[in-house]
């Protein structure tokens, strides 16, 4: 009589890698993903946006609209309330947004989430996100990282952006910085002037080392 035969599982199909972008309103959230979109897909990373807005699709929008990704590559999520909310505590249409966009795109690598803008304490679910970013503007002052909120505290890397508004709003940038630094003992801080894209290569290197395990 022949053995059974052993039926070996299903592999079960790779999964793009998903990483979140939260902080402040107004930090530059948005502004970084517009640089991030073509520096990464230059290095051939093949990515999707979701975008939190509370009750429009305004930033969604502005990215399908700016010819730097496929507009069906962008989904929006209404957060309609506190924009954690849907990032932290109940993240299921985030989730979904994803889900569908992994379903459309075959061969999705990563998967960029945009958080509606928010407090310092913000942060995101790991249900949701492999690895997350958290944007601060040096406009926003430079007591930020000194006041210590879980955001910045938390995130896998923060990002101080708007280097170029630091002499223009009376900021000692390689102090905030510092104090970023001591904020977050090993963990990373990148500074980035995200109209001008200075820095921004720093992130996405961040990014792939860190979800896409490229160099
Ligand atoms: N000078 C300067 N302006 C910037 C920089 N990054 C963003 N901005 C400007 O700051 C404003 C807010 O940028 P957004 O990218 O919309 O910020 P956001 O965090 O996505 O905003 P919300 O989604 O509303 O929370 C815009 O007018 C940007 O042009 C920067 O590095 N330097």
């Amino acid at each position: 009589m022949n053995a059974p035969v052993t039926e070996l599982p299903t592999p079960l199909p790779a999964t793009a890698a998903r990483i979140g972008i939260g902080g402040p309103v107004g930090s530059g959230k948005t502004a970084l993903i517009e640089r991030l979109i073509p520096e990464l897909q230059g290095r051939g990373v093949d990515l999707a946006v979701v975008t939190n807005d509370l009750v429009t699709k305004e930033d969604a929008e502005r990215l399908r609209r700016s010819g730097l990704i496929d507009p069906a590559r962008v989904e929006a999520v209404e957060a309609g309330a506190c924009p954690h909310t849907v990032i932290r505590e109940d993240p299921t249409l985030n989730i979904a947004a994803g889900d569908d966009l992994e379903g459309k795109f075959q061969g999705l690598q990563l998967l960029i989430f945009e958080s509606g803008g928010d407090n310092l304490a913000s942060t995101f679910s790991l249900d949701l996100v492999d690895w997350w970013i958290f944007v601060i503007d040096v406009a926003g002052g430079d007591d930020i990282p000194r006041k210590r909120g879980p955001g910045v505290l938390r995130c896998d890397l923060l990002v101080v952006n708007k280097t170029d508004l630091a002499p223009h709003v009376g900021v000692d940038l390689p102090g905030m910085l510092a104090e970023a630094r001591r904020a977050r003992g090993d963990k990373p801080v990148a500074a980035t002037n995200a109209r001008s894209g200075e820095g921004v290569a720093a992130v996405a290197d961040a990014i792939c080392r860190a979800v896409l395990f490229t160099p």
